[in-house]
């Protein structure tokens, strides 16, 4: 290896499906297909920018999925295969390409769990391998040319997807197809790719990563429930005979269940259940406007105010902190955690 070589940074780029990965199937419909070595040869052949040359990268896979298919089991292979690769000190990031149906559960895992100065960048594509105009190599490119900056360092577990730079919380997939499916609620992206290299123009918003807890994904069972009209708590109850110890509502506007629903949330309090309170608006906090089934009414009955907190990534932590915390002391860590981050 000669010593320019040693001096270039190590990237392992880890897969685990997704369209970015997808082609068109013999039985018709797109299909999850290409290993992280063909998404290599893939980028190399089509890459607009040399920028292969300035970075070492090493290829991993751990799936080759759509992720509306994972469960939190999947999850916790990819937070493990990450946090080992961290385990050597030849590595300076990480790149995981990923589906982006659900890509926001898994970077919100990923952000609650790393504690590494190096950068954890994921990506994915809305067009699959197959499309003449997929952007799967451009953001495969521009991820690995964020992992690879210094720049990135302290800067946590990021989304690079359509030239821009995001937190990993909070974060959502708002559109089914625009090349940019992504909103940060708050603030808006971190930075851009420019000619392949990163600009920040945000520095990240310190995001508490749970203290070292030993927590497992496959404990708790912890539901999502929408609000909207004639919703009565009937789901709600559902889910606590489902035994689920951990509910996520979704209420309407800035977080406001109905009061049929929060007659139910009273319910899962006393039943011992730890009940978040988000909103089902793509965007804003939950705040304690309205009485008569509104937010105030909500949070009267024990429900936790989640700022803006996505529901879905509010699901992820609820999870982690229900199978590490006793339960008595779970609705108090996710309050303090809420806290800390807003
Ligand atoms: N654009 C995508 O990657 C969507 C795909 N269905 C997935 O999440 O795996």
């Amino acid at each position: 290896m000669t010593r320019i070589e040693v001096l270039l940074p190590r990237i392992v780029l880890l897969a685990t499906g997704g369209t970015i990965s997808s082609r068109e199937s013999a039985a018709g419909g797109s299909r999850a297909s290409d290993s992280a070595a063909q998404l290599m040869a893939t980028l190399r052949a089509r890459s607009t920018v040399d920028l292969i040359t300035e970075i070492k990268i090493e290829t991993q896979d751990i799936a080759v999925e759509n992720s509306f298919n994972f469960t939190f089991a999947d999850l916790a292979r990819i937070e493990a295969a990450s946090r080992n690769i961290l385990r050597r000190d030849d590595v300076d990031g990480v790149v995981i390409t990923h589906g982006t149906d659900t890509m926001e559960e898994t970077l919100a895992l990923l952000a609650l769990t790393h504690d590494d100065v190096r950068p954890v960048v994921f990506t994915g594509a809305q067009r699959s391998l197959d499309h003449t105009d997929s952007d799967g190599p451009r953001n495969l490119r521009d991820a690995l040319a964020v992992a690879a900056s210094p720049a990135s360092r302290s800067h946590g577990v990021l989304l690079v997807f359509g030239e821009e730079i995001h937190a990993a919380i909070p974060l959502r997939k708002t559109h089914t197809s625009l090349m940019q499916p992504f909103q940060s609620p708050r603030g808006g992206a971190l930075g851009r790719v420019v000619d392949g290299k990163p600009q920040y123009f945000n520095e990240p918003r310190k995001k508490p990563a749970l203290d070292e807890i030993a927590w497992n994904l496959r404990e708790p069972r912890v539901e999502m429930i929408l609000s909207y009209p004639g919703a009565d708590g009937a789901l709600i109850r559902s889910a606590l005979e489902a035994g689920a110890s951990g509910l996520i509502v979704l209420g309407t506007g800035a977080g406001n269940p109905g009061s049929a629903m929060v007659e139910a949330i009273r319910e899962a309090v006393r039943a011992g259940v730890v009940v978040g309170l988000a909103t089902r608006t793509l965007g804003g906090s939950v705040a304690p406007i309205y009485r008569g089934g509104g937010a105030i009414d909500a949070l009267e009955a024990g429900a936790v105010g989640l700022g803006d907190l996505p529901g879905t990534q509010a699901r992820v932590l609820l999870a982690l902190i229900l199978s590490a915390y006793p339960r008595d002391q779970a609705r108090e860590r996710l309050e303090q955690w809420v806290h800390s981050a807003n």
